[in-house]
């Protein structure tokens, strides 16, 4: 049976609007409802219709194939081994479907599956295929190379396992480059992977070039201007703050510099100064936010087919507008989408500017906290999150969730909670760096992250905690602010009649993003017909993306849509959704026959 309330707008009119709602006598016996709209608007006639005119017969064949791959999988992964990926990407008449998802499906039902997406950084410690394969099992949605570390081959190899991984195994996990931009950082350790600095140390930072090994207590600095541009009594912070020295003496290209908090230096680790108490914006303020070595990468990063390009120390909108169009210009398929990374003073000065260029951004806190008091950074998190979801882009929240875990198997308590506080912010995204890249439990580590934002998840659909936060208008145009309210209304909807999902068919994804930015209750499955919009659907918050080829007539779509879920076990007859689309402006209420 199914309710359906359509929106036609019909070509622009000059006639006086109105409103109509008119229901089938079937349902309730209520006449139609004339609404006044504001003047100028062209008419909305709102039409509902009884379900029995969806015939199941009219619906493609399923197909459902097993994983052709062999070979010996995990005993984890055979759990997940049933997947389709391959063999559907050409057929017209099946779906693509995440292997994880349907397993969280069919175990936990459609009110237990995860709505936080799960971002890890890869480095030594997970770049092996079945490392990989491990992450995507646990729940990892997008893997993250970072331009900082490794080489553009080592990147390859990366995204190559990863893509290989989604091929055979049925994933949909996503890839998001992070470029190094114009940063201060130490250099490689001359080869070791950490080295540690004791309080009251000397070490000695310098613009020098060595080949390895280096002298004792030598870190190399990339940027040539670092020793005309400290002071002595300058205080370096390493990582943000996680090592501290403090400067006290210069001789050429060499900087003495006391220990004064100890701890572990990792290679090519960021570094700020600080005089006075303030963050020293010298020569390095004035370096360009994306370097040659960053255009290179980026070009790189676009040959691959990444999905995302998150841009480290964005100052201004300007900066992402010109790499979107630098994209648009020369993508292959589908854009890429650019996530800004909110780290430095400028960005939050200009955060509403710059989150509304980009197409999502991260609170990258590793670095945002050495540059203003770390007391703040809390505040300025809540308040991109919030902002983020306002203008209905993506928000990743980045880095030290799980720092302890890069050496213990077990978070700290307050650690768990501030993946939680995460999670009750509705933030889109979370993200392990450190701990999955080059840590010694990165399963671990994903689902301590996993495992808290399903609880939390949980515990406020249950208690009906919705936070109030205002959603303002966002539309920029008369059909764009039908899409929003439809979206809103059905998220309303879903709340209300406490339905199991929600449908969204949407060609570019905008309609999808629209519902999850609404945070309701039921998870969103998003049905698309591009892969890449698929994969960047993996990054918004309680969104299920599905990649299926389907038509411009939504009753044969839903027909085909129940068919292949049923087939998978992943709905049954009785499920009560509402769809919605971007081709029929509508909203329908139906269980699922
Ligand atoms: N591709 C890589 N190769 C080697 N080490 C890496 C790589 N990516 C990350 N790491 C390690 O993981 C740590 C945490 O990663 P991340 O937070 O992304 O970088 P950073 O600490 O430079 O901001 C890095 O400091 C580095 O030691
Ligand atoms: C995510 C961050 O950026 P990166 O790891 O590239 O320094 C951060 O600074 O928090
Ligand atoms: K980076
Ligand atoms: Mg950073």
């Amino acid at each position: 049976m199914s309710h359906a309330i359509n929106f036609f707008v019909s070509s622009p009119s000059r006639s006086p609007a109105s409103l109509t709602i008119s229901r089938p006598s079937a349902f309730v016996s209520t006449g139609s409802l004339r609404v006044p709209v504001k003047k100028s608007l062209r008419s909305l006639v709102v039409k509902a219709s009884a379900a029995s005119d969806l015939d199941e017969s009219q619906s493609s064949p399923v197909l459902v194939s097993e994983n052709g791959s062999g070979g010996v999988l995990s005993s984890v992964t055979k759990e997940y081994g049933r997947n389709n990926a391959v063999a559907s990407s050409a057929d017209s008449s099946s779906i693509e479907v995440d292997t994880v998802t349907e397993a969280e499906l069919k175990e936990n039902g459609f009110r237990s599956t995860r709505r936080t997406k799960l971002i890890c950084t890869i480095g030594p410690a997970t770049c092996g295929f079945e490392q990989l394969e491990a992450l995507a099992v646990e729940g990892m949605n997008v893997a993250r190379i970072n331009m900082c570390h490794g080489t553009r081959d080592w990147h390859r190899m990366v995204i190559e396992r990863v893509r290989r991984l989604n091929e055979e195994k049925g994933f949909a996990v996503a890839i998001m480059m992070d470029t190094e931009g114009s940063e201060i950082h130490m250099g490689d350790l001359g080869g070791a992977s950490s080295a540690k600095a004791e309080d009251g140390e000397i070490w000695n930072f310098t613009v020098r070039a060595f080949d390895p090994p280096l002298p004792e207590r030598t870190i190399t600095v990339n940027y040539d201007g670092f020793a005309e541009d400290v002071k002595v009594g300058d205080d370096l912070l390493v990582d943000g703050g996680m090592v501290r020295f403090e400067v006290i003496e210069k001789i050429g290209p060499d900087v003495k510099c006391l220990c004064t908090d100890p701890g572990l230096l990792l290679p090519r680790a960021n570094l700020t100064f600080w005089r006075d108490g303030k963050l020293v914006r010298e020569r390095n303020a004035m370096l360009p936010t994306i370097s040659s070595k960053d255009w290179l990468d980026i070009d790189f990063g676009i040959a691959e087919g990444v999905d995302f390009i998150a841009v480290s120390f964005v100052k201004s909108a300007e900066v992402i507008k010109h790499l979107k169009s630098y994209i648009k210009a020369r993508a292959r398929d589908g854009d890429i989408a650019v996530i800004a990374k909110i780290e430095s003073i400028d960005s939050l000065r200009n955060l509403e500017e710059i989150i509304q260029a980009s197409d999502g951004a991260m609170v990258a806190r590793g670095d945002l906290g050495a540059q203003i008091p770390l007391e703040q950074v809390p505040s300025e998190q809540q308040k991109i999150v919030q902002l983020c979801r306002q203008l209905n882009r993506p928000v990743i929240v980045a880095s030290q969730l799980l720092e302890s875990m890069i050496e213990y198997p077990i978070p700290t308590r307050a650690e768990v909670a501030d993946v939680s506080e995460a999670v009750r912010q509705r933030g889109d995204a979370l993200m392990l760096s450190g701990e999955s890249a080059m840590g010694q439990f990165p399963e671990k580590a994903l689902t301590v992250l996993r495992t808290v934002s399903l609880r939390i998840e949980r515990r406020w659909r249950e208690q009906k905690r919705r936070e109030v936060i205002e959603l303002p208008s966002i539309a920029s145009s008369f059909s764009d602010s039908i899409s929003e309210e439809i979206c809103n209304s059905a998220a309303k909807m879903a709340n209300n009649l406490e339905v199991d999902a929600l449908f969204v068919y949407t060609k570019n994804g905008h309609m999808a993003s629209l519902l999850s930015r609404c945070r309701p209750d039921c998870p969103i499955f998003a049905f698309t017909t591009a892969t890449s919009v698929r994969r960047r659907l993996n990054l918004q918050w309680g969104l299920m993306p599905f990649r299926l080829n389907y038509s411009d007539d939504m009753e044969s779509n839903l027909n085909k849509t129940f068919s292949l879920l049923k087939a998978r076990g992943m709905i049954k007859s009785g499920d009560l959704i509402i769809a919605v689309s971007d081709m029929l402006q509508s909203i329908q209420v139906m269980n699922v026959p």
